[in-house]
């Protein structure tokens, strides 16, 4: 397996999910730079599991320990390595699912992939738990980025079919991306929020599992980041996104609706803002030709539902080669994609720091 990622910032993820512990090492973080570990530790609770009625029961505190690459709390140009203990793990949950596999997990391509060798526990290394160590290195990324002036900020779009305010692509500001971050549930308008979570505790106690949409901007990136063809800044965050377990789509701007839309409608005219060049609109989502345009980076990213579930599913007994019904015990999020949301904006700043670092190193 390699579980390795980035050019001028580059992040590896080890450990699974019922191991001793996860974590990551970062190669490429700029020595001199201060990490406010309190806005980090608050960063990884979005995430962390346990205690809330859209998350899996497993409690982990998530608080990061770092064991290379800061002096105090202070870059110093050493790859940063940090981890975090696995400390409520109950593998006896896992026991069955050897030879059942769980239908929409991992658990059957593993055990073909790697002959029966996986760590199966808790979902092993494919286990969404190791969005965790990705939101140490994120959450560092986006304190980078905001040196910058480039803040990132996702919210939940949709939730089971419920929709949050659309983002104005064009008219966004910092405070707009950050704002649904700092709430419990990540969303611009609380009462689709509770409309969201209704639906969300309604699919729990039914036995099953609802999907997705994060909508993720990053504003303040200057004009000209990235390449054309294969390092742009859509290939950069499309590449880290479909590592977050659950992803199943990701798009830009207008996205799949742009599919239906004229040029007219679609285009962004050009306008003079003084002496500078303006849009007058952000139908691209801040991307043309792989380049930044200057205008807030926009993309949403689509979330399946849970595969594991309670509901009675037809599955295979490997070891007997027959049919087999499966049920499942154990803990798991009812809709994975809410504590995704700050994994969602880890990844984003990573790929744009990444890529920040490109250009600088280009001057
Ligand atoms: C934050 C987060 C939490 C997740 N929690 C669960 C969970 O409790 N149960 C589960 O079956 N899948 C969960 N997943 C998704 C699985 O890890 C994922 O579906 C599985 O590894 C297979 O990968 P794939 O869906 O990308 O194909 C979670 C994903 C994320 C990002
Ligand atoms: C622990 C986390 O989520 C886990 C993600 C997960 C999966 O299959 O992805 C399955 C469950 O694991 P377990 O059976 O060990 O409780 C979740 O609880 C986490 O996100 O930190």
């Amino acid at each position: 397996m390699s579980s390795h990622i980035g050019k001028n910032i580059s992040v590896s993820v080890f450990g699974q999910s019922h191991s001793a512990g996860i974590g990551c090492v970062v190669e490429g973080i700029p020595a001199g730079h201060q990490i406010d570990r309190e806005a980090l530790s608050a960063f990884m609770r979005r995430r962390a599991p346990g205690g809330l009625p859209w998350s899996t029961p497993r409690k982990e505190a998530d608080e990061p320990e770092f064991l290379g690459g800061l002096v105090g709390d202070i870059t110093c140009g050493a790859p940063l390595a940090a981890v975090i203990r696995n400390t409520n793990t109950r593998s006896s949950d896992y026991d069955a699912l050897r030879r059942i596999p769980r239908p929409g997990h991992a658990d059957y391509v593993a055990e073909v992939k790697f002959g029966g060798h996986q760590d199966a526990s808790g979902g092993g290394h494919f286990s969404g738990r190791l969005t965790a160590p990705l939101c140490i290195a994120g959450g560092i990324a986006k304190q980078l980025l905001e040196e910058s002036d480039v803040y990132v900020g996702a919210h939940l779009r949709r939730v089971a079919g419920i929709d949050d305010v659309a983002w104005d692509m064009h008219a966004l500001t910092a405070e707009d991306v950050i704002a649904p971050g700092e709430k419990l549930f990540p969303v611009v308008d609380d009462r689709a929020g509770e409309r969201m979570m209704d639906a969300i505790v309604e699919a729990r106690s039914n036995r099953d599992s609802v999907g997705a949409v994060v909508e993720c901007a990053a504003v303040g990136m200057p004009v000209g980041v990235g390449e054309p063809m294969f390092d742009g800044v859509e290939n950069a965050i499309a590449a880290y996104c479909f590592g977050i377990p659950a992803v199943k789509g990701v798009e830009f701007g207008r996205g799949f609706e742009a599919a239906d839309m004229k040029g007219s409608e679609h285009n962004d005219p050009y306008c003079m803002d003084g002496d500078r060049v303006a849009f007058r609109s952000n139908n691209a989502g801040g991307i043309l030709g792989g380049i930044s345009t200057g205008e807030p980076i926009v993309f949403r990213v689509a979330f399946k539902p849970t595969s594991s579930i309670f509901v009675e599913q037809d599955s295979v007994d490997l070891k007997d080669g027959a049919d087999a019904k499966l049920s499942l015990k154990g803990r798991h999020d009812p809709c994975v994609a809410v504590r995704a949301v700050p994994v969602v904006e880890a990844v984003c700043a990573l790929a744009l720091y990444d890529l920040l670092l490109e250009e600088r190193m280009d001057r």
